[in-house]
């Protein structure tokens, strides 16, 4: 790739971290997935999570709104604090949460309702008392779909194409105001148009929200992020995060021979 491909603007954020992980090892049942991690995230800046395949991506990414825990059985050592608070603090409300960290995943996954009740379903379980109609239509606009939708909001949310069902997950997100959003994968199913568009759709959301996408697309990474991690396994086949750093600096001059290796597409 080349430095002209890099199209985000590289400047690191000012607006803090949002996320401090530190020491964190996660386990599937007896299995240890990920080992000794330690970094912190920027707020209101798109972060890129890259590495080989099963290397403990998606896992890192569910352990940052605790739903890899509704999955199945986990445990979390160590500690990840968002904004100062430990997540996995005996009494944080996982609903509030959740609330607070959005999930986009790699297939689309609307619900089988209208448009605009995909859109207010979380809103409604939070008990928001305000002008629906204007949730709808904001976060509508937001995810950039309002100008295609705006005459069928109450027609099924199924009828929509793959990307336009992408980002109106991306709008059920937004609906209810959240500090992060995780995206696994979130274009590995859409066609390179509606990428494009997922991609716009993230530069715009940037400055409003600390975004957090694992993605397969080295040009995706470099394109959207201001910074990167990049996960391997170790020889035990346990993840282990090498690098982390501005993306500019993962891509250009990563100082690991594992994450140039991988950047050259020397393996994985
Ligand atoms: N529910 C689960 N139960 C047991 N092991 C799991 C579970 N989910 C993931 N793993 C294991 O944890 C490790 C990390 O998996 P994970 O899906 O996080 O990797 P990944 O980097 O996201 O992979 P990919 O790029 O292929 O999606 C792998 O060895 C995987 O087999």
């Amino acid at each position: 790739m080349s430095s002209e491909q890099l199209q985000a603007d590289q400047v690191p954020t000012k607006a803090g971290t949002a996320y401090k992980v530190r020491n964190m090892a996660f386990f599937y049942g007896t299995k240890k997935a990920l080992d000794n991690i330690n970094v912190d995230l920027p707020a209101k800046s798109v972060t890129a999570i890259i590495g080989p395949s099963g290397c403990g991506k998606s896992t890192f990414i569910k352990a940052l709104n605790r739903i890899a825990e509704a999955e199945t059985k986990v445990r979390i050592d160590g500690q990840i604090e968002l904004f100062g608070q430990n997540i996995y603090d005996p009494k944080v409300n996982i609903t509030r949460l959740r609330r607070r960290v959005g999930m986009v995943f790699q297939r689309p996954n609307p619900f089988p309702m209208t448009i605009y009740d995909n859109i207010t379903y979380g809103p409604r379980v939070f008990g928001f008392k305000g002008n629906y109609d204007e949730i709808v239509e904001t976060s509508l606009r937001k995810a950039a779909l309002w100008n295609e939708v705006k005459d069928k909001v109450k027609t099924s949310a199924l009828g929509l194409s793959g990307g336009q069902q992408q980002r109106l997950c991306i709008a059920r997100s937004l609906a209810v105001n959240p500090d992060v959003l995780l995206m696994d994968e979130p274009c590995s199913a859409l066609d390179p148009i509606a990428t494009l568009r997922i991609e716009e759709l993230i530069e715009t959301l940037r400055d409003q929200f600390t975004i957090i996408i694992v993605t397969h697309n080295m040009q995706q990474a470099g394109r959207v992020s201001q910074n990167t991690l990049f996960f391997n396994t170790d020889e035990s086949r346990i993840g282990q995060l090498v690098e982390n750093g501005p993306t500019k600096e993962i891509f250009f001059s990563p100082k690991d021979k594992r994450t140039e290796d991988y950047i050259s597409g020397r393996f994985g």
